[in-house]
């Protein structure tokens, strides 16, 4: 379940007036998602979601919800959140940060094939280039300084191999973080999360599109590589072993540099990067798993699968010669 706030009509209408949007027509919950309350929308113009924040506060909204605006206003499939008589895009309901959006037509996938991998790849591409001019900053919540504060606090927790692992990589992470190739990498407002559940699909099987990429709320500037590394440990991994299937990464990455042409330095350091993606999933696996927020309704994923991505991209770093 997702909804921490109950919503009334008379809420949901209000916010509708404020937004130029006709009558409520309905609103249903939406039972999926963990960290907000979520309802589709109806108005006599369309549908719509809803989203009331549960912990982001005002002032940390903007930057999601202008980057989202943005990539919208450039044709990508990301939903537009809608702005009120002033241009304002945060809201409020039932004494909530609020955001109303388009709602997107399809279906996430638990399992994407050489299509959806091709398909991701080009938006991916897109996204990372349509954000040339996008003015807004804003860290990676979860970059460097987030993983040196949270490495000590699991690590307690971890059988000798797995402490032992950790140390290796965050060591890894550092010289990495001081090199003057990583530093010198494309940079710009990343999604930073594009797993595939949050991305949608539709159309003919086989023939589906991508026509959706949401839930922003872990965006933040870093390089366009630790994006593209995202990507790859989620849609490209085999989800038992944890290994990288190379004809899903070779289709993505084909797909991606049909677009956007990495440069020698970025394709360089991209192994690099697959182990700094693999480690900050890792450390939040682990801090969800073994300190878990109070009350809350997180089911925590299992951190063991991304241990194993993590040796993989250690063990066994793949070099894209596409
Ligand atoms: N613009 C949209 N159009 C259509 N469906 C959407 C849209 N935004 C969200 N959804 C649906 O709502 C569900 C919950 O959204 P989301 O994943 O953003 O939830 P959350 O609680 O904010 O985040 P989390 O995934 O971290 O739990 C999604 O799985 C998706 O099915
Ligand atoms: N995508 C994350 C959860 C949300 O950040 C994970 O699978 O661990």
């Amino acid at each position: 379940m997702a909804v921490y706030t109950e919503v009334s009509a008379e809420q949901a209408g209000s916010l509708l007036a404020q937004l130029g949007l006709g009558p409520l027509v309905a609103m249903q919950p939406i039972g999926s998602g963990i960290e907000n309350t979520n309802y589709f929308v109806t108005t006599p113009e369309g549908e719509w979601v809803m989203t009331l924040f549960e912990r982001l506060s005002h002032d940390q909204l903007p930057f999601y919800l202008r980057l989202m605006q943005h990539l919208a206003q450039r044709g990508l499939p990301v939903p537009e959140p809608r702005a009120n008589a002033q241009g304002g895009l945060v809201q409020t309901v039932a004494g909530k940060p609020a955001a109303l959006v388009n709602r997107l037509q399809g279906e996430s996938l638990d399992a994407p094939d050489l299509h959806h991998c091709r398909e991701l790849g080009g938006v991916l591409a897109r996204m990372h280039l349509a954000v040339a001019d996008f003015p807004l900053q804003q860290p990676n919540l979860r970059g460097l300084p987030w993983r040196e504060a949270t490495a000590p606090v699991v690590r307690p927790h971890l059988a000798p191999a797995d402490a032992a692992l950790l140390d290796q990589e965050m060591a890894h992470q550092r010289e990495l973080h001081a090199s003057a190739a990583y530093q010198a990498l494309p940079a710009g407002a990343v999604h930073a999360d594009l797993f595939r559940d949050n991305a949608m699909f539709a159309g003919l099987p086989g023939r589906e599109r991508l026509s959706g990429v949401f839930d922003f709320y872990f965006a933040g500037t870093d390089t366009f590589v630790f994006d593209l590394a995202v990507v790859l440990n989620d849609w490209c991994v085999d989800l038992d072993s944890g290994r990288l299937d190379l004809p899903r990464a070779q289709a993505l990455m084909s797909a991606y540099q049909a677009e956007r042409p990495l440069s020698s330095t970025e394709l360089r350091l991209l192994p690099a990067l697959r182990r700094t993606a693999a480690l900050r999933f890792w450390l939040s696996r682990l801090s969800d798993w073994h300190l878990p927020r109070e009350a809350s309704l997180l089911l925590p994923k299992d951190p063991a699968h991304f241990e194993r991505v993590l040796r993989d991209a250690a063990e066994r770093p793949w070099h894209a010669d596409v």
